[in-house]
């Protein structure tokens, strides 16, 4: 069995360095002329991977946005992530989940045991109750070649006070996060399965990101205001292991097809320029 580092390096080779979220926010319903309803939202994720299911490595799902309406918003989740699976990008949802040990194993099998219904490629962690308390996470993705993105440095200004708060050791929050992430992909070939967000917006915060040796997701790009030339300065020396991920400026060029697969290309092209050279 192939791991999720091996087939996202695999992805990412064959259709480039992007992620694009779903992210059906109420405005984007609207702008694209569609209910504030689960028939809107079924119309919009379908709309989604049919432009882009095919083209871009991975699509990551904001499971709020589904959870907003219930159990019938969950079910569009999970035939969305059958379409998405079937059409050849890897999922990523983000969903954030983080809980003691015993409960990160129920999160676990929902998200990375094949035979769930919400059974998905990878998927978003919160560490916050200790990196060590997602364990079954990191345990039920070695064995079914899944992967976990854990939080480290968010893209939203909040985030610093918590994550670059200094522990007993000298380090700060975030350097404890990576450095237990870097341990978990160690000897991982090509690219470890265990992977960090780390947000565009945040500048050079001198963190080293060098052993990790996993996927860094992206986030903040475009809506948030990042731009593909602030990767170099985020990511230095770590910039080859980049993943990119763009939701609203994407999103925003739909709900036609060919102009949602003409904005993806655009921000993969920006990101290539930064990118490719690294
Ligand atoms: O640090 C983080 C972690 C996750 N996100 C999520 O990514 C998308 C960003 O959407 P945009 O429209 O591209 O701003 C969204 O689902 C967030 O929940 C993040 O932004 N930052």
């Amino acid at each position: 069995m192939e791991s999720f580092g091996g087939r996202l390096h695999r992805a990412v080779a064959e259709r480039g360095p992007l992620c694009v979220g779903i992210d059906p926010h109420p405005g984007l319903l609207a702008r694209w002329g569609l209910s504030d309803d689960v028939n809107g939202l079924e119309r919009f994720s379908r709309i989604v991977v049919e432009a882009l299911g095919e083209r871009v490595a991975v699509v990551k799902p904001q499971s709020a946005f589904f959870e907003r309406f219930g159990s019938r918003g969950v079910s569009v989740l999970e035939s969305t992530i059958r379409q998405l699976r079937n059409s050849g990008s890897l999922v990523l949802l983000d969903v954030k989940r983080g809980d003691i040990g015993s409960t990160v194993a129920a999160y676990a099998s929902a998200y990375l045991d094949p035979s769930s219904p919400l059974y998905v490629d990878a998927l978003t962690a919160s560490p916050y109750l200790g990196v060590g308390s997602l364990a079954p996470m990191f345990e039920l993705a070695a064995t079914h070649g899944g992967g976990v993105f854990v939080l480290a440095l968010t893209s939203n200004p909040e985030g610093a006070a918590v994550q670059r708060a200094r522990t007993a050791d000298g380090r700060t929050v975030a350097q404890t996060v990576i450095d237990e992430i870097a341990q978990l992909n160690r000897g991982a070939e090509p690219l470890g399965s265990f992977g960090l967000v780390v947000g565009a917006t945040i500048g050079d915060t001198g963190h080293d990101l060098s052993a990790v040796h996993g996927p860094l997701l992206a986030p903040g790009l475009g809506a948030q205001g990042a731009t593909a030339a602030d990767l170099r300065t985020v990511f230095g020396s770590s910039l080859p292991s980049v993943l990119p991920s763009y939701s609203r400026e994407v999103l925003h060029a739909g709900p036609d097809v060919a102009a949602l697969r003409a904005a993806a290309d655009r921000v993969l092209t920006e990101c290539r320029a930064t990118l490719g050279g690294a």
